[in-house]
């Protein structure tokens, strides 16, 4: 195996050493040509200059080469800039100033600027100024700690029309970290919008009549539920059921009943307040979610069963419906909650019941679920039917109370309403008149009571021992504001013949709250005739020291209630100490009511008052048993 291997390597050895020592001796001869030459020009003295022309052209050429490589690199990355900024975005670059450099096309397309318009401007000129400053100083606070924000945002287009936009914005720093530019790229959104708009509005809306539906509604009641957990307020909810409504549909055709169902929902809308939830549940099922109602349980019922005939009024309005007109009723079945325990689903079920309840009792009605409330309700709905009977049926009356002074004479009368009911023997006006003001039969009611006093005060003008006294009359704000109460009273004046200078009008502190120089301008009128006025209940309502110097009043009435915990409660003898301080120092009478005690006199009399009104003297009684000796 060894022998074969090494026969060829002996045969190939004399040509191989021939043609090396033939390499070595060319290049021993190129060695010594060239240090021929490198000696004659070292000897020159030009070998170092040749090197180094020899070097530097060396290093030019390279540099040059490095050169046209950059440029041939920078001009492909600006091509690929160019070409990235006109891109379906809009885009625009600012300097570390927030001046604008550039925009592309897309940013003219979108905003209707050219470039030309916006350069050197800040980019706030496209703001839509739906958004406040805390909404921008947070943006670029984000830009300025993160290098970037991005988010939905309201622009204005050059025709001034508002759009919203998403927007990114970047900050652009160089090598050092200085801050150099801020790129903004956006895109116009609204189509997105409308889309999640038109889903939002499909999901949570009624499409006949744009109410919340059943889904919307039962959201609001869950937060409903809770929010009245958290601030102890009562909520109600009212189910409305149109009656008979299956006939209109019937008779008059499916397009006409959506044309009424339309109608009514604008028509509900209108007597609610915007944070009521109205919703369609379906068919001819409304419901109406009340929220922040009261605390007072009673007071609440109120509002409710207002709200309620509000409701069940506009449905009896009549429609034109084609040619022809047409009156609905309907049905309202209404829970009150408060209870935390209470669930969206017992809500729901209380008012169907209440529905049910409202339907079976005849329809064109209302029904509570709970049935002590429900009983209220009838109860008081009873006595407003009588109480419209009263006075065409002559059962309201008036009792008189006296008015003392520090001497214990009697110095005016208070007339009181009293009503005399058939069944229920005298009605008091603790119990009535708030029934009165609701229905606005005070109006009528008011109107009577000054009239009766008018006619009795024309009489006792010729009584020597009654001649002298002034009678206070009270008269409600809904009197009071209605636009000729000025000329009712000098109308009852006339037919009376009372004296004018002997009417005293009780009016409370409510009357001022709005419309105050309208209750001013009244009053003035009517006391250049000579009526005088007198604010009762001070102290228990609106209490605004500012309205007081400016109205034309007589007389300060401290209310029953300081009067009467007087001596147990160092705040109400503080207040009515207060009071009576006040009236002196406004140039004003001051009476106290409800004086039960003569510890209450001497009381009010060591603190300066001069007038009293209460049992300690007399209850109210018919002018007929009225006792007054001449004075
Ligand atoms: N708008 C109108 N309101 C009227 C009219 N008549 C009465 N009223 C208001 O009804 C409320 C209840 O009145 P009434 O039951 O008559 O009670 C008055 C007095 O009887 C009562 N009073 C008087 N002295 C005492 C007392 O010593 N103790 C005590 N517990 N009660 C007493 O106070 C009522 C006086 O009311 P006022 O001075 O008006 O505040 C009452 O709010 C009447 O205003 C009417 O014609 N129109």
């Amino acid at each position: 195996m060894k022998g074969p291997q090494r026969e060829p390597r002996v045969a190939a050895a004399p040509r191989y050493h021939r043609i090396r020592r033939l390499a070595i001796g060319l290049t021993l001869m190129a060695m010594v040509v060239l240090a021929g030459w490198w000696q004659r020009l070292w000897l020159l003295g030009g070998g170092y200059l040749l090197v180094t022309v020899l070097g530097l052209l060396g290093l030019l050429g390279l540099l040059g080469l490095r050169h046209y490589l950059h440029l041939r690199r920078r001009e492909a990355s600006l091509r690929i800039a160019a070409l990235a900024f006109e891109t379906h975005l809009g885009m625009l670059i600012t300097d570390a100033e927030g001046r604008i450099l550039k925009v592309n096309r897309t940013f003219t397309r979108i905003t209707g600027y050219r470039e030309e318009e916006v350069v050197g401007r800040n980019p706030r000129m496209l703001s839509a100024g739906r958004h406040d400053d805390a909404f921008y100083r947070r943006l670029w606070r984000q830009v300025k700690r993160q290098g970037s924000w991005q988010g939905e945002i309201w622009s204005r287009h050059r025709s001034g029309e508002v759009f919203p936009e998403w927007l990114t914005i970047s900050a652009v720093r160089d090598d050092r970290g200085q801050l150099t530019h801020y790129v903004a790229t956006f895109s116009d959104i609204s189509r997105r919008k409308a889309a999640e708009q038109e889903i939002h509005q499909l999901a949570f809306f009624d499409p006949l009549t744009g109410l919340p539906n059943r889904r919307l509604l039962l959201d609001r009641l869950q937060s409903a539920l809770k929010d009245s957990r958290r601030n102890g307020q009562f909520g109600a909810l009212l189910y409305l059921d149109l009656d008979n409504f299956k006939r209109v549909n019937d008779s008059r055709g499916h397009h006409q009943g959506d044309e009424l169902l339309q109608h009514i929902a604008r028509q509900l809308e209108g007597v609610l307040r915007d944070v009521d939830t109205l919703a369609r549940l379906g068919g001819d099922e409304f419901a109406v979610l009340l929220q922040d109602l009261g605390q007072d349980q009673e007071e609440v019922e109120r509002v409710a069963e207002r709200v309620t005939h509000k409701l069940l009024g506009v449905l009896q309005t009549p429609v034109m419906l084609g040619a022809e007109p047409l009156t609905m009723t309907g049905s309202i079945g209404i829970t009150l909650f408060r209870d935390p325990e209470r669930t969206v689903d017992e809500v729901l079920q209380q008012a169907d019941m209440a529905l049910f309840q409202a339907k079976k009792a005849g329809r064109n009605t209302l029904s509570f679920f709970d049935p002590a409330i429900q009983a209220r309700v009838q109860a008081r709905a009873r006595l407003e039917a009588d109480l419209r009977q009263a006075l065409p049926r002559g059962q309201l009356r008036l009792h008189y109370q006296r008015q003392v002074d520090a001497d214990a004479r009697v110095c005016g009368l208070e007339a009181l309403l009293r009503w005399q009911h058939p069944e229920r023997g005298m009605v008091s006006p603790g119990e009535f008149i708030p029934l009165a003001e609701e229905s606005r039969l005070i109006i009528a009611i008011g109107d009577w009571a000054l009239e009766a006093t008018c006619r009795q005060l024309a009489r006792w003008a010729g009584e020597p021992a009654m001649a002298g006294l002034t009678v206070s009359v009270n008269v409600s704000p809904q009197q009071f504001h209605e636009p000729d109460f000025v000329e009712q009273v000098e109308a009852i004046l006339a037919r009376t013949g009372a004296p004018a200078r002997r009417l005293k009008l009780e009016v409370t502190e409510t009357l001022f709250v709005h419309d105050r120089d309208d209750a001013r301008d009244k009053m003035l009128r009517l006391k250049a005739q000579g009526v005088t006025f007198a604010l009762d209940d001070f102290g228990t309502g609106y209490s605004s020291l500012a309205y007081l110097k400016r109205l034309p009043l007589d007389q300060l009435k401290i209310d029953q209630s300081f009067v009467h915990d007087l001596l147990e409660e160092e705040a109400s003898a503080a207040i009515v100490a207060s009071t009576i301080a006040l009236a002196e120092s406004l140039g004003l009478e001051v009476i106290a009511e409800g004086v039960e005690t003569e510890a209450q006199r001497a009381w009010l009399t060591t603190h300066g008052c001069q007038a009293f009104q209460g049992y300690l003297f007399g209850r109210p009684v018919p002018a007929s048993e009225l006792m007054i000796a001449v004075a």
